[in-house]
């Protein structure tokens, strides 16, 4: 089971998620994906794609926001979890992906293994940051 994970303010995220989504449907990959993750509603197993943007000053998006503060406040032992994190970000921000490379980190000090380095997509690049996920994801697939 893979559970693709969205932080998303605009929906850039939000459609990068929905595009792996078809991407692991045509590996006939059992997938949930979870727009309002929810910390209680995701099993502490399997794989975890999460796809998260930046917001404010270096934050995480609304919508991700209580399952990061659960994840960190009740410090589970993730060491079930695999996990790849794709950040997306504007360079021109000096905190370019600074959720998506504090969800990698945050895993990461969980136990959970990572899969991938977070891999980050700059909008300004990028205009369609589908494309560069499905790159990723071409280079990645073996690991799904
Ligand atoms: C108010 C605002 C603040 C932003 N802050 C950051 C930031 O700190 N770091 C970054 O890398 N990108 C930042 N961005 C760029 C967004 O991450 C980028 O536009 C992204 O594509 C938005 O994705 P979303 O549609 O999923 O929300 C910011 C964008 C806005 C509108």
């Amino acid at each position: 089971m893979i559970h693709i994970i969205t932080g998303s303010t605009l929906g850039g995220a939000e459609y990068v998620g929905d595009h792996l989504n078809d991407l692991l449907e045509e590996q006939d990959q059992a997938i949930t994906l979870h727009n309002q993750p929810e910390y209680a509603s995701i099993p502490q197993q399997d794989t975890w794609l999460i796809v998260t943007s930046t917001h404010g000053a270096g934050e995480f998006p609304d919508n991700i926001k209580p399952f990061i503060a659960d994840l960190t406040e009740q410090a589970p032992q993730l060491d079930k979890v695999r996990f790849a994190v794709i950040a997306i970000g504007d360079s021109s921000y000096d905190t370019f992906c600074a959720a998506g490379q504090a969800a990698h980190e945050l895993l990461t000090n969980l136990g959970a293994q990572a899969i991938s380095d977070c891999f980050t997509i700059d909008v300004l690049e990028t205009p369609v940051p589908e494309d560069a996920a499905e790159e990723w994801f071409n280079n990645h697939s073996e690991q799904f």
